[in-house]
């Protein structure tokens, strides 16, 4: 079995977050989700969720679901790194993207989430594609879609094609030899605590020198920018005239009219390419001549992401077999 789907940009000016219609139920409520490879909760704006906390999301009626059942004992908490986080109970249901189909998929559906949540009105949960060991539910935790898909695919492997303020797709138990050029570099994962972290081999800027480090990193599609090592980010940073990082906008920002350079890293022997129109994220408020920066310090963080600005730049292979590595090609 294999089956794709669109990853389609929330807000055309700048690319923020990407979703996929799924179906869940019989019969089937269509929902628009984040597919998040940096956790792993499928959960969604249900029935359930407050009212004041809902703002125009589709929302998951279990109870207009004849095949849904309620996990009885069963609830959810998650804190995003961004300190957005959503809370809830749990239901199993039908649940199908892209044409396939697990038929008791653990969806958790929220009670409360919080406002950066309720903001975004075309995000309506989000499909968590890390390790099933980072899934929240409580006393037992839950599978992934991947892992409960896995065995029915050709292959246990899906793949993120994610575009530059365009629809993308996200493809289960396939590669699509049309979406790449040149050879996949696959490296090993990293599976503990949950992520998908692999070690890129180094970095360059513009084209300028390849520097051989190590960045040992997360790949999080539902993370909108990518941020890296002080001196990685700093050293860029430095090439863009009237780049400043600022404590106010809480990153790099800088004159919307620079040329930005692209930003080269490493994968294996191979590399893959960020144009410097990708980094080049968007107006700090409607109109104003200040951009902020889609590569900033992961200082404040404690871990790398290499979220959607590197990610659209690539054809990315999460290969769930055993043992996991992730893919990597130029497109
Ligand atoms: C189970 C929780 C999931 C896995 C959560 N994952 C994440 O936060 C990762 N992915 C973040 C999500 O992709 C987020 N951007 C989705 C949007 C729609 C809110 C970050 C680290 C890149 C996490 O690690 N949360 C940390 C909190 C945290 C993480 C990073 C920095 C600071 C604080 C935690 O609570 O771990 C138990």
């Amino acid at each position: 079995e294999k089956g794709s789907a669109p990853a389609i940009p929330v807000d055309p000016r700048f690319d923020i977050a990407y979703v996929t219609p799924v179906t869940i139920g019989t019969p089937p409520q269509t929902l628009y989700l984040d597919f998040d490879t940096g956790s792993s909760d499928l959960w969604v704006f249900s029935s359930h969720t407050l009212a004041s906390q809902v703002r125009g999301q589709m929302i998951y009626s279990p109870e207009k679901s004849t095949t849904a059942k309620l996990l009885a004992g069963h609830t959810w908490s998650i804190r995003y790194g961004d300190g957005s986080g959503s809370l809830g109970n749990v239901y199993t249901d039908n649940f199908t993207v892209g044409g396939v189909t697990v038929t008791s998929q653990a969806v958790q559906t929220a009670q409360q989430v919080s406002t950066s949540f309720t903001s975004e009105s075309d995000i309506h949960g989000l499909v968590g594609l890390g390790f099933s060991t980072l899934n929240t539910v409580y006393p037992n935790g839950q599978l992934t879609f991947f892992d409960n898909a896995k065995s029915q695919l050709d292959s246990p492997v899906f793949t993120a094609d994610l575009k530059w303020k365009k629809e993308g797709t996200y493809d289960f138990g396939f590669i699509d030899e049309t979406k790449y050029t040149g050879e996949i570099t696959y490296l090993p994962v990293q599976t503990d605590p949950g992520y998908w972290t692999f070690t890129s081999s180094g970095y360059a800027v513009g084209d300028g020198s390849f520097n051989q480090v190590s960045i040992s990193g997360i790949a999080d599609t539902a993370t909108s920018l990518t941020y890296l090592p002080t001196a990685v980010v700093t050293s860029y940073w430095r090439q863009v005239e009237g780049a400043v990082n600022s404590q106010y906008y809480g990153g790099y920002v800088f004159p919307c009219s620079s040329k930005l350079p692209s930003f080269t890293f490493g994968v294996g022997s191979a590399n893959i390419t960020i144009p410097g129109s990708y980094i080049n994220y968007a107006q700090i408020t409607e109109g104003s001549p200040t951009c902020f920066g889609g590569l900033q310090s992961s200082s404040g963080l404690g871990i790398n992401i290499w979220g959607d600005v590197a990610l659209k730049a690539a054809f990315v292979v999460f290969n769930g077999g055993n043992p996991p590595t992730i893919g990597w090609a130029r497109k």
